[in-house]
C-alpha cells in the first residue's frame, strides 16, 4: 500500500556517504536558433545507494532526456551532474565510456540480438566491458545471472523462442552482469503483460536491495509504483515533486530518506 509523504528531497543523515547521482542546476536544450527548445529547467536531485527511484510525468516532460544525461549518453550543457562520484561535465568521450561501465541500461525495447542465444546476449556486456568475476569465466557468470533471473533452462535459447517477459529478463541480466552500481531503466515493463511486468520489477527490486544498487526508472506504469522508495514527478522539464513513498524500507537506503 502506498503512503505518500510531502517531504522535501531526501537529505542523507550521514553526509559522508556519497550520492550515486548528484545534480545541480541542470539545464538542457535541443536545437539552436529557431529550433532552440529548452526541455530541462534548473534540475536539482540527489539519489543515494540502494534507492529505487521512479521518475514519472507526462509525455514530453523530459524524463528520457534526463535519464540519458545521467547515463553519460548526452553532453552536459549547463549545470553539474555527478554520477558515482564523477562530474560528467567536460569529460572526454573516452572518460564517458568508463563511466558507462558502471551503469546498467534497460530499455523498453530490449534490443536483444536475434542471432545470439540468451547467454551470448548477456556476454555482449562482458565483452564490451571486461570485468573481474573472481576467476569465474564470463560464460559461467552469464549463465549464473540468467539462472538468478529464473532463466536457467533458457540459457541457450535465442530470443524468438522466449516470451516477452523472458526477453526482458535477459535484458536485465545483460544490465546486471557486470555488477553495475547504478541501473537506468526506461519503461522496462511497457511491452509486458501485468504478471511479467510485476515479475521483472520484483526481480530488479530484489537485486537492488541485495547488492545496494541504485535504480532510476522512468515509467508510466502505475501498477509498479509500489516498488519505489521515492517517486519524482517531472512536468514541463521541472521537478514538480519528490516524495518518499516506501515507509517499509529496512535496508540502508532508509537511512537517507528522512
Ligand atoms: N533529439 C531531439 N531533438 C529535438 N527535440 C527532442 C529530441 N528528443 C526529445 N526532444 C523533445 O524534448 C522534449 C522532451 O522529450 P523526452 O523524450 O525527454 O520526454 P519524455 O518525458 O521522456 O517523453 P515520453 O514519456 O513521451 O517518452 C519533447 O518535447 C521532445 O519532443
Amino acid at each position: 500500500m502506498l503512503e505518500t509523504f510531502s517531504s522535501p528531497a531526501p537529505v542523507p543523515l550521514n553526509q559522508s556517504i556519497e550520492a550515486s547521482i548528484q545534480i545541480r542546476n541542470l539545464n538542457f536544450h535541443y536545437g539552436e536558433g529557431d529550433l532552440f527548445k529548452q526541455v530541462l529547467f534548473d534540475i536539482n536531485l540527489d539519489v543515494y545507494p540502494g534507492q529505487i527511484v521512479i521518475l514519472t510525468g507526462p509525455s514530453g516532460s523530459g524524463k528520457t532526456t534526463l535519464l540519458t544525461l545521467i547515463g553519460a549518453l548526452r553532453t552536459i550543457q549547463e549545470g553539474s551532474l555527478k554520477v558515482l562520484g564523477q562530474e560528467l561535465r567536460s569529460l572526454h568521450p573516452k572518460q564517458l565510456v568508463q563511466i558507462r561501465k558502471n551503469i546498467g541500461f534497460i530499455f523498453q525495447a530490449h534490443n536483444l540480438f536475434h542471432s545470439l542465444t540468451a547467454r551470448q546476449n548477456v556476454m555482449m556486456s562482458t565483452d564490451l566491458y571486461p570485468n573481474d568475476f573472481h576467476n569465474v569465466a564470463p560464460a559461467s557468470r552469464a549463465a549464473e545471472i540468467l539462472g538468478q533471473l529464473g532463466l536457467a533452462e533458457r540459457v541457450d535459447y535465442k530470443p524468438h523462442a522466449l516470451s516477452g517477459g523472458q526477453k526482458q529478463r535477459v535484458a536485465i541480466a545483460r544490465a546486471l552482469v557486470n555488477r553495475p552500481k547504478l541501473i537506468l531503466a526506461d519503461e522496462p515493463t511497457a511491452a509486458l503483460d501485468k504478471k511479467s511486468g510485476r515479475d521483472v520489477v520484483t526481480l530488479m527490486q530484489k537485486m537492488a536491495k541485495e547488492e545496494n544498487i541504485t535504480i532510476l526508472m522512468v515509467t508510466h506504469d502505475n501498477r509498479i509504483l509500489d516498488v519505489a522508495d521515492r517517486i519524482i514527478n517531472l512536468v514541463d522539464g521541472n521537478l514538480e515533486s519528490d516524495n518518499v513513498v516506501n515507509t517499509d524500507v529496512t535496508n540502508d537506503a532508509r537511512t537517507f530518506m528522512l
